[in-house]
């Protein structure tokens, strides 16, 4: 089942909408500490983005800061706000990006990295991502080396981007998971899914061992 792109929103409901799913991905345990960052688009050329250093599981609106996506992050928002931004340029059909620091994505992408991806295959839950139809369809997540340097990092996840049509989200070695949809639900519904796909993962290699 296709799903219809979300319209554009207004800053307040942008706003309330981040700060919902700041709570939900909190008490699940996908944003520890202050980590972990999110974002509304607004319209073609601007989006909502979390305040930078704050629990991601108490924001509140005036967390939320405007961001024009061709222009520098603005002053105090996410340090990775830049990896937002370039989503949006990339993607145009985006409408919500969500970056989260749970353990199993923090874990695999760290034990995967020298294979550069992750292949999930054969698991029923890989329809919850995007257009995805069958169990049998190979989804790829790219894993990028943990990066200090935002800008750098985004000029790689374009480079990837720009090649792979069909990515539906990457990981950050030792760091964690970006997913977006083309809802705030959509983006929200990627998260929980891939935080189940990459459990199932982690546990196949224990098996093997
Ligand atoms: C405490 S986690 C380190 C920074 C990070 O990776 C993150 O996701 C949160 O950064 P922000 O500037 O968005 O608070
Ligand atoms: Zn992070």
């Amino acid at each position: 089942m296709s799903i219809d792109p979300a319209p554009a929103a207004t800053l307040s409901e942008a706003a309330r909408e981040i700060v919902e799913v700041g709570r939900f991905l909190s008490v699940r345990n996908f944003v520890p500490a202050t980590s972990g960052n999110f974002s509304r688009r607004l319209d073609a050329r601007t989006a909502a983005v979390t305040r930078s250093g704050v629990d991601k599981g108490e924001l509140v609106e005036a967390d939320i800061l405007v961001a024009d996506i061709h222009a520098p992050p603005p002053k105090g928002s996410s340090a990775e706000t830049p990896l937002h931004l370039q989503l949006y340029r990339d993607r145009p059909e985006a409408q919500a990006v969500l970056h989260t620091h749970s353990v199993v994505a923090a874990l695999l992408s760290n034990l995967r990295l020298p294979e550069g991806e992750l292949v999930l295959q054969d698991f029923e839950l890989l329809k919850a991502l995007g257009d995805t139809r069958t169990h049998e369809a190979a989804v790829s997540i790219p894993i990028f080396p943990n990066d200090q340097d935002i800008p750098r990092l985004a000029d790689k996840v374009t480079a990837m981007l720009t090649r792979r049509t069909d990515l539906v989200a990457y990981l950050i070695a030792g760091h964690g998971l970006y997913t977006w949809g083309r809802s705030m639900a959509e983006a929200r519904r990627h998260v929980v899914a891939l935080e189940h796909l990459l459990t199932y993962e982690l546990e196949k290699m224990k098996v093997r061992r």
